[in-house]
């Protein structure tokens, strides 16, 4: 018997799509398995693709195929139009019919809503889909960096909700914490380095290029937040950290957190575009930053965006650490975490690996909905 997860894809950008072709191309391994996912919807930020019966017909990997195509393009869903069989709703439309959805599929067949975008305005989607039964799935960590109340409510039901790429992309960073917890062996310290964009950046400013520069090209490379300021700001790698010191029970805000920013207000997104920042805006910092990095290599050092929870503090920013450590040591998009608690006192257990990357983080998200599978008819 082959057990169906049907699936409601939010954000079709780099990683929505990698999970759609990722999903195509593991047919046969998840038909080995036991299990099928059925895509019953896709949305982007102005509107959804559903089958017109979502109970019997599932959007089919022909016409997957095309929604990636037609969004590689940077088109709207909405260029698809109604082929045969599908519906295509606009906004505000698109809202309501995904909560209907939600409420169809949540109380009979049961829904993984699966958020790759990185929006706000999932939230209130999201919150529904719990409160339906729902199984939640996230990339997007503004849902789980959100106020307290609504964090207490998404993880309501702990094992219908998954996150794996929240944190490290693919790389198994929220499931190690989560075992460790349930041990019951306290946490007491979190090191890390958290951005793969950061990460990259650091790596390629040492062997002497400009920020400007590698910015764009970890934007290219699929590394950067939509806006890569998110990533520039610490603001990123803060979510990261306010994810992992909430999985700790640390009851903690956004303004708890100490950020370090690689660009000044001025530069920010109310006062400057996107691409304005990065034509115009980003080669005034790169001046600044080749300095540092020279005045760390002279004592020996290297400079890496550095996440660190103790306690009830949880601070973000560049620092000074040597090359031959392993944060120093780190190359390219490789995020490195390191978890001390009672058993992992003097050896920290050390994940490390790949952090971002459209790929990858699609890859973790597959996992996570695979993980799911008990919980589905
Ligand atoms: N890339 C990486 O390495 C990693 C990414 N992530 C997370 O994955 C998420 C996606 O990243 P990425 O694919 O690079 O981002 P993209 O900007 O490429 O894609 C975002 C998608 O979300 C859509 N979207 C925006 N608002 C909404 C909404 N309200 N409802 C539904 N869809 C919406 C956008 O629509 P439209 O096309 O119309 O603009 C777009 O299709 C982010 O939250 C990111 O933090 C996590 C780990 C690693
Ligand atoms: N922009 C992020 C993507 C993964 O979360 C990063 O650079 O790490």
């Amino acid at each position: 018997m082959m057990k169906k997860i049907p699936v409601l894809l939010m954000g079709c950008g780099g990683v929505g799509r990698y999970l759609l072709q990722h999903i195509v191309s593991c047919r046969s391994l998840h038909a080995k398995m036991g299990v099928r996912l059925r895509v019953v919807g896709v949305s982007d930020s102005k509107s959804l693709v559903v089958p017109i019966d979502v109970l019997k017909e599932e959007l089919n990997d022909e016409y997957l195929s095309e929604v990636c195509r037609v969004k590689s393009t940077g088109s709207p869903l909405t260029t698809l139009g109604g082929l045969g069989g599908y519906r295509v709703v606009n906004d505000p439309e698109s809202r309501s019919e995904t909560k209907a959805l939600e409420e169809l599929l949540g109380k009979s067949t049961g829904l993984a809503v699966v958020d790759c975008s990185a929006s706000m305005e999932t939230i209130e989607l999201l919150l529904k889909a719990v409160d339906l039964g729902c199984c939640v799935v996230l990339a997007n960590k503004k849902p789980l960096t959100s106020t307290m109340e609504h964090y207490d409510k998404l993880v309501l039901h702990l094992r219908r909700i998954r996150h794996e790429s929240t944190v490290g992309a693919g790389l198994p960073v929220i499931a190690s914490l989560n075992r460790i917890i349930s041990s019951g062996d306290p946490v007491h310290r979190i090191v890390g380095s958290l951005s793969g964009t950061l990460g990259y950046v650091m790596s390629e400013l040492e062997d002497g290029k400009p920020l400007s520069q590698v910015v764009q090209a970890a934007k290219t490379l699929g590394y950067t937040e939509p806006d890569p300021r998110d990533d520039l700001s610490g603001m990123d790698v803060a979510r990261k950290a306010l994810i992992l010191a909430r999985l700790l029970g640390k009851r903690l805000i956004m303004d708890s957190i100490k950020i370090e920013s690689l660009y000044p207000e001025a530069m920010g997104p109310g006062l400057m575009s996107v691409e304005d920042f990065l034509q115009n805006g980003i080669v005034k910092l790169d001046e600044n930053i080749e300095g540092r990095v020279k005045r760390a290599s002279s004592n020996g050092c290297v400079l890496r965006y550095v996440c660190v929870i103790e306690g009830s503090s949880v601070q973000v920013g560049i620092r000074e650490v040597p090359k031959d450590s392993p944060l120093g040591r780190l190359r390219g998009s490789d995020n490195i975490v390191e978890i001390y608690s009672r058993c992992y006192e003097k050896q920290p257990l050390v994940i490390q690996g790949a952090g971002a990357g459209n790929d990858t983080t699609a890859a973790g998200v597959l996992a996570d909905i695979i993980d799911l599978q008990d919980l589905f008819p």
